[in-house]
């Protein structure tokens, strides 16, 4: 990247952030056919990577040049008034527009757990160097917010510092990590749990809640989050990967679920919910798929999920469309019923209320919504951090994407937490949903190639 070109972006951007006395966007983007997100990301284990699919997008952001964070229920008004904001006069060198990267915790509610502070109840950066691949290619965003008091020269010359982070050569870290110590709610223990689930069921308090488990590694060194990574995008099939890193600690996770995406107005979701083992040869994994397809217990859980997607999103979109019966998703260790949902944002409305319409939807949460987010934080025994909350990416015009941050783990410098949970309807049996859990928590157990001693 050219010092002088962004130089005369930085100075539009300050003549903007003069002229309205406040913070400027601006974004200067290239070709850059050589660079790939995943090697970045394996090689500096930091910053945002993201690789999705349907629509096919890859991302690695290195560095913060601008950060937003919320708390309390109302956090994505309040992210989504002040991107907006920032990006109303924003100066785009290119066709790429500035993008925020972040997430948030699953309940703004429940007590942060100590591993968790790091990650705010909503927290979003501009990365300062975004490297993007899709069908268009691989491009290279420079991102930068100008203030009225800034210096474009010195912003200038900081970023192409920055640049040259970018190509810096990896850190070796210790070799593989042993687990010195894991501790996880023993099964009899986490079945009781959801025998008292299904007694709330039963007496019509609740008609689902979706229950998790925790379980935490101590390890002797650090985990190599690039090479985890590396792993999951082998087997990824048809999951979603994504990692952040807030101070020292690393969320990652190959999720099955989107959450919602935008592009252009148009809205697309799934409802996911309703699972079952993979099995080792293609004519039983057919049957087993196929008793998944007609299981009424799972059938009733995943339309729960389905009617309540449609109506939360219902006041904020036009032409609602959902599948009429659903379609199995293959992952490498579990199959899920999937719905697919379209729509169209109504004029006014952002992607941002979308997600905050959705969720927790029942295929996290439950039913009635607030009833079931009450049960899980009395019974559930531990801080669900940002697990199964939305994970994604948000542009200046409006498009975006999230994920629902399942099949995920925390890595902290010495320990390593791992999420997974199911829905529980009537008709659930307490040793089925812990042998579900065993199976979703298998492909990241893999990945992280964490044996006890
Ligand atoms: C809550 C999780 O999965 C959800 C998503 C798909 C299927 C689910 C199920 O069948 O129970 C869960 O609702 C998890 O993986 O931790």
């Amino acid at each position: 990247m050219n010092e002088a070109a962004l130089l005369s972006v930085f100075e539009a951007a300050h003549q903007l952030a003069l002229k309205h006395q406040r913070p400027v966007v601006a974004v200067s983007s290239r070709p850059a056919p050589n660079l790939d997100p995943l090697v970045l990301y394996e090689t500096h284990r930091q910053g945002f990577f993201w690789c999705a699919h349907s629509p096919g997008l890859a991302l690695f952001g290195l560095g913060c040049a601008w950060q937003i964070e919320a708390t309390g229920p109302q956090r994505l008004a309040e992210v989504n008034r002040h991107w907006f904001a920032l990006c109303a006069d924003a100066v785009i060198d290119g066709a790429h527009p500035p993008l925020l990267l972040g997430g948030m915790r699953f309940d703004t509610q429940q007590p942060c757990a100590p591993h968790w502070a790091p990650f705010a109840d909503a927290s979003f950066h501009l990365a300062q160097w975004l490297l993007s691949e899709d069908r268009d290619g691989r491009w290279l965003r420079c991102q930068c917010v100008v203030e009225p008091g800034s210096d474009p020269a010195a912003l200038a010359r900081a970023s192409v510092a920055a640049h040259q982070q970018l190509f810096a050569s990896p850190r070796s870290l210790a070799s593989h990590p042993e687990v010195i110590e894991r501790t996880a709610l023993p099964a009899p223990q986490w079945q009781a749990k959801v025998a008292n689930a299904l007694q709330a069921i039963d007496s019509g308090e609740l008609s689902k809640v979706v229950l998790a488990r925790h379980i935490e590694y101590q390890l002797d060194a650090a985990l190599d989050s690039g090479a985890v990574m590396r792993r999951l995008h082998e087997r990824r099939n048809s999951s979603h990967l994504f990692a952040l890193h807030r101070a020292g600690s690393c969320f990652m996770g190959a999720t099955p679920e989107r959450l919602l995406s935008c592009r252009e107005g148009h809205l697309s979701t799934h409802a996911l919910a309703g699972s079952a083992r993979r099995a080792p040869t293609s004519e039983e994994d057919q049957q087993v798929g196929a008793g998944l397809l007609a299981d009424p217990k799972e059938l009733h859980e995943h339309q729960l999920v389905v009617q309540t997607i449609l109506q939360g999103l219902s006041g904020i979109v036009s032409d609602l469309q959902a599948a009429t019966r659903p379609e199995l998703l293959k992952l490498a260790t579990v199959q899920h019923l999937s719905s697919p949902i379209s729509a169209r944002l109504v004029e006014g409305c952002s992607l941002l209320d979308g997600i905050q319409a959705l969720h927790p939807t029942p295929a996290v949460g439950g039913l009635p919504a607030a009833t079931a987010m009450a049960f899980i934080r009395r019974h559930e025994g531990f801080d669900r951090g940002w697990y199964a909350a939305p994970v994604g990416w948000l542009d200046a015009r409006g498009n975006g994407d999230f994920l629902v941050a399942l099949r995920s783990a925390l890595m902290t410098p010495l320990h390593c937490h791992l999420f997974a949970g199911c829905g529980i309807v009537q008709g659930s049996r307490p040793a089925d949903e812990y042998e579900e859990t065993q199976i979703k928590l298998a492909s990241m157990e893999q990945a992280l190639h964490l044996a006890p001693r």
